[in-house]
């Protein structure tokens, strides 16, 4: 069973004086529970706006988030609140996350107390995630940026989520700490049961830890199938050019190709599939009419 289903999701940023951002733009996407999903694209396609809904942080303006068998999107403050704590999200840089005044056990136990877990201590979190018990009492800055993001995985763990989210929680790490932490979010989430939403950029990253990749593309879910399937044989023309530009993704040693243009703005997308304009093998019905969702939304496959 699905533990979180997003349903046409839309989610509008508003600044004032400035027409509204459509970051996300009617997106479809689910995890199961103990279910590793990859969610990639380029930078700006939505996919931290995505996450934020998830987690309450934004609101949506239309379709559905469904969570553990409720409508997140439905619910009273409070009951939000309170099911919003079982889901728990790991950022992009430990430094906004950590509070740096507080000891690092100290933050962990916060964790352990929404949870109401009294059988586990911060110490026993951090050898979960492979740092020495007795560093619970130092703060986040005598900590590497990968010690650092493995505490926010046990703070984050140690609140008992049945859905972690980790939104580019790689990204700031170096490409030695990359793979280490990812592997280690994985193992942990399926260990305890829970789903984990895996944002990221880093397709090689995903491939190695995702059961299911979804791509997305200027605010639309655009191809999603398990990770090998994808990874072999994408279909979606998006999909392709992201996997192109991955190095050496064949394993024979072709060069990387990069992703030419930009993704255009989500303030004023183009008609269509957004895609069209960038697409080496659009057709004249790509300009005019957008694709219907699916698990490849594209003209190629109709
Ligand atoms: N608070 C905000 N106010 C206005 N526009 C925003 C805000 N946050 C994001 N956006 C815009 O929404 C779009 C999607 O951004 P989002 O951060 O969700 O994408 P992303 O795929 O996660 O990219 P990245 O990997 O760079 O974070 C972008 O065009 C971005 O400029």
């Amino acid at each position: 069973m699905s533990l979180l289903t997003v349903e046409d999701l839309v989610v509008d940023h508003r600044t004032p004086g400035r027409p509204a951002v459509r970051a996300v733009a009617g997106a479809s996407l689910s995890v199961a529970a103990g279910e590793v999903v990859g969610l990639v694209g380029e930078s700006g396609c939505g996919k931290s706006t995505l996450a934020r809904a998830v987690c309450g942080l934004v609101p949506a303006g239309g379709g559905a988030i469904r969570f553990e068998g409720g409508t997140v999107t439905r619910l009273g403050l409070r009951r939000r609140d309170k099911a919003l704590t079982k889901i728990q999200m790991v950022f992009q840089d430990p430094y906004a996350s950590l509070n740096p005044r507080r000891r690092v056990g100290a933050q962990i136990a916060d964790g352990l107390e929404i949870a109401g877990d009294r059988g586990t201590t911060p110490a026993g979190m951090l050898e979960r995630v492979g740092l020495p018990g007795a560093m619970a009492s130092r703060y986040p800055h005598e900590f590497s940026g990968g010690q650092r993001q493995r505490i926010a995985i046990a703070r984050a763990l140690a609140a008992r989520p049945t859905l972690l989210i980790g939104d580019e929680p790689i990204s700031a790490l170096d490409a030695s700490a990359q793979a280490q932490v990812a592997t280690l979010m994985r193992n942990l989430a399926v260990e305890s049961g829970a789903g984990l939403l895996f944002i990221s950029h880093d397709l090689s990253v995903v491939r190695l830890i995702a059961d299911r990749i979804a791509v997305m593309y200027l605010g639309k879910i655009v191809e999603t199938g398990p990770t090998a399937e994808v990874w072999a044989a994408p279909r979606h023309p998006y999909t392709q050019a992201l996997l192109r530009a991955v190095p050496e993704a064949d394993g024979l040693g072709r060069l990387p190709q990069e992703l030419a243009g930009d993704v255009p703005d989500p303030a004023d997308p183009p008609p269509g599939c957004r895609f069209h304009p960038r697409c080496p093998m659009a057709m004249d019905v790509c300009a005019e009419k957008e694709p219907a969702p699916g698990p490849v939304s594209c003209w190629l496959y109709p």
